[in-house]
């Protein structure tokens, strides 16, 4: 029996190679044979490739799985499974319609063939201090595999529908997209074609468009199309499902009630009708909780909450910002700066050689207390460069003293805004024709 534990390989083939996938396996295979560890989550790209050529020649990199393990495993320890994949360059294509009543033209879909050069490395950069991206790849995995063997809804049920709710601008489009391009990778043999389909629902039910409800059908005549080819991954994103919510609670409140609640009812209906296709997985997401749709609610298999990073989760991301800084020039000097666990291990100890990483962890901590989002947390090295004043290429330790100055002012920033909300008068409700 085989008791070795497997680590994921994902293999990026350059477009232009026309070697099969076997002999690309082969090649990474004896290149790992140099290395004695290797860890989750990092990847082997440009300059590391440049010592095997014909590896240089045809791949464009190698990345380590993180969703089994999370620290360094012994490189003969694993079994190493092989995803050997081509990126798609074509980029995006948005799906756009016109509501016949009003002329109005709108996006209702993006469209993109996965494995897609603008998801490429999406998932390694998010951090989450949980176990939110192993449990969303597992639940996935399952839910299709069930699908695939065909076990019945009616005994064990599963709608292969997942919801990520939490504040703005903690990664929940990102992890839905993420996750989309890590299942087409994963699943490549399984399924040689994926797609991501990002439904707008907030454009269709921001205004009250007549059509609304004509409007979903045809989209999904559209999404129905591409999930009719069995061979084909397609994942149904749908952003900001709340916007169902909202759509029904004006209704209720008697504006236009017919033509939203007609739109709700046909997205939902919709929705259901895409659990025959085994192919498809609907992600979504919501910023505001209380405010979703309790139908759509219920259909959600796997709910989980998004909260804004830990100080832990918060130190690697502005760690990786640094060290992206670095790598370009912007700060001078390359530094070492520490893991967590290095510097767990020695205590927090202040050496010459850690000042630097300790007092990012310091600033970690901070932002962390305040609730900084991912998303604040990432602009924050471009508002540090404006603490500068002009000045160029700062050392490490002076860049993280800029990155204080840049949450200080980022926070007070936010007060302002906020206190100036809180005094503007309630905004008046004005819709189509009322
Ligand atoms: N935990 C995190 N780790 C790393 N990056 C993060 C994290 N959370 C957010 N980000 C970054 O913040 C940016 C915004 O993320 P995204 O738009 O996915 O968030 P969201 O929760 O969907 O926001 P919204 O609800 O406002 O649409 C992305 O660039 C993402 O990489």
């Amino acid at each position: 029996m085989n008791l070795k534990n497997s680590l994921h390989v994902e293999v990026a083939q350059k477009r232009e190679s026309r070697l099969c996938k076997d002999r690309i396996k082969d090649l990474v295979h004896s290149h790992l044979a140099n290395y004695v560890c290797l860890t989750p989550g990092a990847s082997i790209t440009g300059p590391e490739l440049e010592e095997n050529i014909e590896l240089q020649e045809h791949v464009h990199s190698i990345t380590f799985c993180d969703v089994d393990h999370h620290t360094e495993v012994s490189a003969t320890a694993v079994d190493l499974i092989y995803h050997v994949y081509k990126l798609d360059t074509f980029g995006v294509e948005t799906d756009t319609m016109t509501d016949a009543s009003t002329g109005e033209e709108f996006a209702a879909a993006d469209v993109w063939s996965l494995p897609a050069q603008d998801f490429h490395g999406l998932w390694e950069n998010l951090v989450y201090d949980t176990k939110l991206k192993e449990d969303t790849v597992r639940f996935v995995e399952t839910a299709l595999d069930f699908a695939d063997r065909g076990v019945d809804p009616h005994i064990v049920s599963c709608n292969r529908v997942v919801l990520l709710h939490g504040p703005p601008g903690t990664g929940k489009t990102s992890l839905c997209r993420a996750l989309a391009q890590k299942l087409a990778i994963r699943l490549g043999d399984r399924f040689p074609r994926a797609r991501l389909v990002e439904i707008n629902a907030h454009g269709l039910f921001s205004k009250w468009f007549a059509e609304s409800g004509k409007l979903v059908a045809r989209l999904f005549e559209r999404v129905v199309e591409i999930v009719s080819d069995r061979r084909l991954l397609a994942v149904v994103l749908v952003d900001e499902v709340e916007s169902l919510a909202a759509a029904r609670r004006a209704a209720i409140a008697g504006l236009e009630p017919s033509d939203s609640i007609r739109a709700v009812n046909a997205l939902l209906t919709q929705l259901d009708r895409l659990r025959r296709f085994p192919n498809v997985l609907v992600l979504t997401t919501s910023n505001v909780t209380g405010a979703i749709d309790v139908a759509f609610v219920d259909r959600a298999d796997l709910k989980r909450l998004v909260g804004p990073p830990s100080a832990r989760a918060a130190y690697q991301v502005l760690s990786g910002c640094c060290s992206e800084l670095m790598a370009r020039g912007v700060i001078t000097q390359r530094e070492r700066v520490f893991s967590l666990c290095v510097l767990e291990s020695a205590r927090f100890a202040e050496s010459a050689g850690s000042r630097a990483s300790v007092r990012l962890w310091g600033l970690a901590q901070e932002a962390a207390a305040r609730g900084l989002s991912g998303r604040a947390l990432r602009r924050l090295p471009v508002l540090a460069t404006l603490q500068g004043r002009g000045m160029k290429a700062p050392d490490l330790l002076i860049f993280i003293e800029w990155l204080y100055a840049a949450l200080h002012q980022y926070l007070e920033d936010a007060t302002q805004l906020d206190d100036e909300h809180n005094q503007r008068p309630p905004p008046v409700v004005v819709t189509n024709g009322h």
